[in-house]
């Protein structure tokens, strides 16, 4: 059962860990062995973590400091991976459930035992939100902290935003797929301050529902926050983000707007704060209930293209690729940084709702995407949803790209079957 002491933080000497029982297995990730014991553990979860570890590595490499605050720590892998693999100067390894403590120095003695010449990390067991509260008020900041919640974070943010370091780097989860889907509006209104309706994009929401969130309470402290890189997982569903918070307010307000879906047309656009009043599509439907509107949320970039170029150099040269999981890793990087082209607009368009609108079936999703390359427009993969694509081009486009790619197949094998008969 999950304990949370309200007790002063107690540093690790001076815990004493409930005897439990012996650890379930030892494990492995990365190379690194571990125990999970009776903690939470997932092991699909090891892409969010790769990906935290070559961040916080990256963070180190630039600023030679790397002070870690594993809020949410569970087994303390994540813990143990940014000391063994991120060279973390000091992490402090917390978890509410004060039983997880015996599997969590276990791990951390991996990388040498805490003692008086060695005090590179601690374990406590106290709430995440006045862990955070109180590294604030005792001016004790982290260059890299890491929210690893169940269900939603934004009750964590703003102690995080007050206890990361200015130009550190958050990493914060949502499990809540359900709120970015758009059924429970006044739920994200009140977690995210964004009204989200049902979109056919809906992951991505999540993802820019997150950001927008933490936008806001940045601002709130005077900050602004720039996504390095975001993450959907549908193992849970997941949406994780790294943020940089940054002094001062966002250096572009369009960043952070409204945007609506016409169900009439499938167009999306963004819709900034001076032109609320004067929302309409372009297609000019003026049908009741066509216009989906959603926000505000980050309508800006999803990733740091030259953030994940480092990534993925850093994983080349760990030797990440050599195995399947490395090759998927740098696969999803790839298609990160191809999703960060600035051309490209926010959301995704499914290639089943072209299909639907042509009243036909989709071609395959490479031949859409060259030929939306050869009319000139900007088009990638979505690394949150295999069938779709991004795109700058309208959906009647699209619609029309598939009847022509149809009647071109239809043609060939008009061809084929000629010659076959003659
Ligand atoms: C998703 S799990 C963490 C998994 C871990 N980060 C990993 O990568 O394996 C969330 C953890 O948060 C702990 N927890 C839940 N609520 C908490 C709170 N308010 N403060 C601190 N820890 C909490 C749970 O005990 C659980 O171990």
């Amino acid at each position: 059962m999950l304990s949370l002491s309200l007790k002063p933080l107690t540093p690790f000497t001076s815990i004493k860990p409930k005897p439990s029982n012996p650890p379930k297995c030892c494990i492995s990730e990365r190379g690194l062995s571990f125990d999970i014991g009776d903690t939470f553990f997932r092991y699909e979860s090891a892409t969010g973590r790769d990906l935290g570890v070559l961040a916080a590595a990256i963070y180190k490499k630039s600023h030679n400091a790397l002070r870690v605050l594993d809020a949410m720590c569970g087994c303390g892998i994540r813990s143990l991976r940014y000391l063994a693999e991120a060279d973390a100067d000091f992490v402090m390894a917390n978890d509410a459930n004060e039983e997880y403590g015996s599997v969590i120095m276990g791990n951390l003695e991996r990388v040498g035992k805490r003692s008086e010449e060695n005090k590179r990390w601690v374990v406590t067991h106290s709430d995440a939100n006045r862990v955070l509260t109180e590294c604030y008020l005792r001016r004790d900041y982290f260059d890299f902290i890491d929210i690893d919640s169940f269900g939603s974070d934004s009750s964590f943010l703003r102690s995080a935003m007050g206890a990361v370091k200015l130009d550190g780097l958050l990493y914060v989860t949502s499990t809540d797929g359900y709120t970015s889907g758009g059924h429970r509006p006044q739920h994200s209104l009140a977690a995210y301050g964004a009204y989200v309706r049902p979109m056919p994009y809906s992951n991505e929401i999540g993802l820019r529902m997150l950001i927008g969130g933490a936008v806001r309470e940045a601002s709130v402290l005077g900050y602004h926050v720039i996504p390095l890189f975001s993450y959907y997982s549908y193992h849970g569903p997941v949406f994780r983000v790294m943020l940089r918070v940054m002094r001062g307010k966002l250096p572009n307000n369009s960043h952070y707007s409204f945007i609506s879906y016409c169900i009439r047309c499938g167009n999306s656009h963004t819709i900034s704060w001076d032109k609320l009043s004067q929302i309409g599509c372009s297609c000019n439907a003026n049908v009741p209930g066509s216009l989906v509107v959603s926000g505000p949320l980050w309508t800006g970039p999803l990733h740091s293209a030259p953030f994940l170029t480092e990534m993925l150099d850093l994983a080349e040269q760990w030797g990440w690729a050599g195995n399947d999981t490395g090759k998927q890793l740098e696969k999803l990087m790839k298609q990160m940084i191809d999703e960060s082209d600035p051309e490209l607009p926010f959301g995704y368009i499914k290639l089943d709702e072209v299909a639907s609108r042509a009243k036909l079936n989709s071609p395959p999703l490479g031949t859409i995407l060259s030929t939306l390359h050869k009319e000139g427009y900007a088009a990638s993969r979505s690394h949150i949803a295999s069938n779709a694509i991004k795109t700058n081009c309208p959906m009647a486009d699209c619609v029309r790209i598939v009847k022509e790619l149809q009647q071109c197949s239809a043609n060939e094998n008009e061809k084929y079957q000629q010659v076959v008969e003659a």
